[in-house]
């Protein structure tokens, strides 16, 4: 089932910008005019390489600050200087940069519990208590992947790598998920469980904030699309009315058709 949360009126956004501006190297690499993320709101970034999708992302995560104006840019849950730990207590981030560090030998279950500390694995001198054993293991039952816990995560296919670190991120029982490019470098069945595991999170109640440059990538559950083009919001809106032929054509400037099917997406190119 789809996430139906619904704000109550007086909620803050979980996120707003307004007039934020990134400048890098005396060049504006992403305007955002206005946008506002409810709670528990999924979204999906789509846009060609180098639109700013990152950038975006990083000004939720506060990792890259806009120009300074006298209005706050960027307000998380009306705040606009919350704490930043209060930021990473709400958010998980899964991407194929955390996936990149993944270099060490060490069980999937210590690679999860390692989500409690912000660390890879747990900290040198740390042993998890009982306790913290059982919510991982129940973080990793949840996404379907309780057998791999006592595996060495070296050992594991690149989609179950994604997974073990999404279930890291489960530790924090984060409200927000962001999956920066999550299906990148998988095959057709690490897609699949990837997919399947931004479903269950969004029926859970999280948001899901997704980056991509593939629309298979939407899961059903997500119903607005952020299109990103030339560091600017190229279209904001219900996705059944962004995720045309005619409008993707334009956002990557190549001819292209889109299709859907019971709720999913997909895209190909149009040869003539
Ligand atoms: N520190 C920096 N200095 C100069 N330019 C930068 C800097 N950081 C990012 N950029 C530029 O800003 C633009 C937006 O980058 P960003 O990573 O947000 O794009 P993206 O949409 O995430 O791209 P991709 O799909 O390739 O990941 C790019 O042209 C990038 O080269």
């Amino acid at each position: 089932m789809a996430s139906t949360a619904q704000p109550a009126a007086n909620t803050p956004p979980l996120f707003s910008l307004r007039d934020a501006r990134v400048v890098r190297s005396g060049r504006t690499i992403l305007h955002v005019d206005h946008f506002d993320l409810a709670e528990g709101e999924h979204v999906a970034l789509l846009g060609p390489n180098g639109a700013g999708k990152s950038t975006f992302i990083q000004l939720l995560t506060r990792e890259t600050f806009p120009l300074h104006r006298e209005e706050p840019p960027v307000r998380f849950r009306g705040q606009a200087r919350p704490l930043l730990s209060d930021i990473k207590q709400a958010l998980g981030i899964v991407s194929a940069t955390m996936h990149d560090q993944v270099r060490v030998h060490l069980p999937v279950s210590d690679i999860v519990c390692g989500g409690l500390f912000g660390t890879l694995g747990l900290p040198n001198h740390v042993q998890a208590t009982d306790e913290q054993r059982a919510q991982a293991q129940d973080a990793l039952d949840r996404l379907g992947i309780a057998d791999l816990a006592e595996r060495d995560v070296m050992t594991l296919s690149t989609g179950q790598v994604r997974r073990v670190l999404v279930a890291r991120e489960l530790m924090s029982d984060p409200r927000i998920l962001i999956f920066d490019e999550p299906c990148t470098g998988l095959d057709p069945e690490g897609m699949y469980h990837v997919r399947n595991t931004m479903r269950l999170l969004a029926d859970e109640g999280r948001s899901v904030v997704l980056v991509t440059h593939y629309p298979e990538d939407i899961i059903p559950a997500i119903e607005r699309v952020l299109l990103i083009k030339d560091a600017e919001v190229f279209a904001d809106g219900p996705k059944e009315d962004l995720l045309t032929s005619a409008t993707l054509s334009d956002l990557f400037g190549v001819p292209l058709e889109v299709e859907e099917r019971h709720g999913w997406y997909s895209l190909q190119g149009r040869y003539e």
